[in-house]
């Protein structure tokens, strides 16, 4: 992580623990919004474009922000880069062409080799971890915001002039109910994944495990009756709760110990999933050997670096990515 601007070398990437081993997760630090002359310059589609979409397909938060964007029709006013998928001891990096993992950009086309850069330009004392997602400001060159939730707003709301597609995933209708799921699954489920993976105690471990699995029983039993998160149509949480549940069974089941039962174990989510990868904006932006990859990179949890070669999910026979 950076302190005040500088690099620490020892460095692990298990992030804050409170007194009782409980994980804490940092809050984003760059919050701003698009400003006219950002929503003029994006829809000019100069030969430069205005904005840019750091990001690593191993990572939920990230991938958040790029389903949004496929969903809208955005790509074309926002380019990506997409990081190499093991965290180093330098953070999220750039390999050069010839290491390159398929699907990630190579170093040759970035200006910067470590995620850790854009922080330091943004902010020359930043004291945090420098984490994707991250959206840029390619002529000021500062983050704009690095907080998916928010990206994944200022997509839906502020682009709305520049979008190729009618959906609203924040409609106003439904924001309330939008927010009570969000919230009913963040910290028990998204978070609560990462809270049993990198608890330091037994106590916290099975504090968090117990949540994972009651809140899957009850979403369980919501998938049942209903299509989507939230009323008969696509939303933000449906994005919200996909990325956990399609890493669900590559990564946390084996790696972060949420091992009571598999996602392919519960018949409602199964099928949930199923209806999700036949919508190329879900399919097209998971990458299960990235998250494999990047996972069981975490040297903390896996000092090996053995990446596991199962298991053989139903989701991913089709989508063999090559890059
Ligand atoms: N609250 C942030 C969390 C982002 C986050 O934790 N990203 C992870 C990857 S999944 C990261 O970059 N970690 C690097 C680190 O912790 O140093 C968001 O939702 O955007």
């Amino acid at each position: 992580m950076l302190v005040n601007g500088h690099w620490q070398k020892k460095w692990d990437p298990v992030q804050k623990t409170d007194n009782e081993g409980r994980f804490l997760r940092q809050n984003s630090a760059f919050k701003g919004s698009l400003s006219e002359h950002h929503l003029k310059k994006i829809s000019e589609q100069n030969a430069e474009p205005a904005i840019k979409l750091y990001v690593a397909y191993i990572c939920p938060w990230a991938t958040r922000t790029l389903i949004a964007r496929s969903l809208l029709g955005l790509e074309k006013y926002i380019p990506v880069s997409v990081v190499a998928p093991e965290i180093t001891d330098f953070g999220w990096h750039f390999a050069p062409s010839d290491t390159v993992f398929p699907g990630s950009t190579a170093a040759e086309n970035e200006e910067i080799e470590y995620i850790h850069q854009l922080y330091t330009q943004s902010d020359q004392n930043y004291t945090g971890r420098a984490t994707v997602p991250v959206l840029w400001d390619t002529q000021e060159q500062i983050i704009i915001n690095n907080e998916s939730e928010e990206i994944l707003r200022i997509f839906n709301t502020e682009l709305r002039p520049l979008h190729q597609s009618e959906l609203d995933l924040y409609p106003e209708n439904f924001q309330q109910a939008i927010d009570a799921f969000n919230n009913s699954i963040y910290h028990t489920l998204n978070n609560g994944v990462y809270r049993a993976g990198f608890a330091t105690s037994q106590q916290a471990y099975e504090e968090a495990f117990a949540e994972v699995f009651s809140t899957l029983e009850t979403l369980e039993k919501h998938f049942t009756r209903q299509k989507f998160a939230v009323a008969d149509q696509l939303t933000e949480s449906d994005i919200r709760l996909f990325v956990t549940l399609i890493r669900f069974d590559l990564a946390y089941y084996g790696l972060f110990k949420t091992n009571l039962k598999r996602i392919a174990d519960y018949p409602a989510l199964s099928a949930y999933l199923d209806r999700l990868m036949q919508v190329p904006a879900f399919s097209q932006n998971t990458w299960p050997d990235h998250i494999k990859a990047g996972y069981y990179s975490v040297k903390a949890l896996n000092p090996t670096g053995i990446v596991p070669k199962g298991p053989d999910l139903k989701w991913f026979k089709e989508s063999v990515k090559t890059g």
